[in-house]
């Protein structure tokens, strides 16, 4: 299984986006926090700085949507050029209708679970989904501790989508760091987002290359 690190632009310097874009040539994808001051406590940026960055650098971007009324402005998002798309299971009113519009724009559709929310009730959905994010801090701020408390639920997924046999990405985002990021892929996840361990570091891409290391290695451990 390969193992993909997105960086979190969250931790970056909002004033500097192309340029902490550039800093990280190594990332699979940059990952950005789309917040509202609804769904979460917090306000960062929307659609028109999305379309800006999309301008500015050649890496495939991975916006979280974590808003309030994600069925209504997630196509938007993947109409522009967002490579894949977000939206969380506590917002959509209408997930199915909203994942297939997210793909049928071309993107890749994403489906986000905050830390109590379990999997197992959207079983069924997973045929519309190209990556399950689990959050593994409460959604709406970088920097916090990662919850122990998401490792059983990692596993869980990890066997639904292994018995449900499709290319689903297994995406964790909070907390990731080289004290964490073993213990996730050994549990299964494929994907992390990391955004204080990645530009919270002197050398933002040598961070990165330590993170896919380490949860490569934590999946060699583990077989
Ligand atoms: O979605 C979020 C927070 O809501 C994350 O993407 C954070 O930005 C991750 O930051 P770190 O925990 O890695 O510092």
């Amino acid at each position: 299984m390969a193992m993909q690190i997105f960086p979190s632009i969250l931790s970056a310097d909002f004033a500097r986006l192309a340029d902490e874009a550039a800093r990280v040539p190594n990332a699979d994808w940059l990952h950005v926090d789309v917040m509202d001051y609804h769904f979460v406590p917090n306000l960062t940026l929307g659609l028109p700085v999305v379309e800006s960055l999309l301008k500015a650098t050649g890496t495939p971007l991975d916006c979280h949507l974590m808003i309030a009324e994600p069925d209504r402005w997630a196509p938007a998002y993947a109409e522009a050029g967002v490579g894949s798309v977000t939206i969380h299971a506590e917002a959509a009113r209408a997930p199915v209708r909203t994942l297939r519009e997210i793909r049928k724009q071309g993107a890749r559709s994403g489906f986000a679970l905050s830390p109590a929310t379990p999997v197992e009730p959207y079983e069924d959905l997973l045929g519309e989904i190209d990556m399950l994010l689990l959050m593994t801090v409460e959604p709406g701020f970088g920097g916090q501790s990662f919850l122990d408390m998401v490792l059983p639920k990692i596993r869980r997924t990890r066997e639904l989508i292994d018995r449900h046999g499709g290319e689903i990405w297994l995406q964790i985002d909070g907390g990731v760091s080289e004290e964490t990021i073993e213990r996730c892929a050994e549990a299964g996840a494929d994907t992390f987002v990391a955004g204080s361990a990645v530009y919270g570091a002197a050398d933002p891409a040598a961070a990165i290359d330590k993170l896919r290391a380490l949860a490569q290695g934590g999946v060699q451990d583990d077989v």
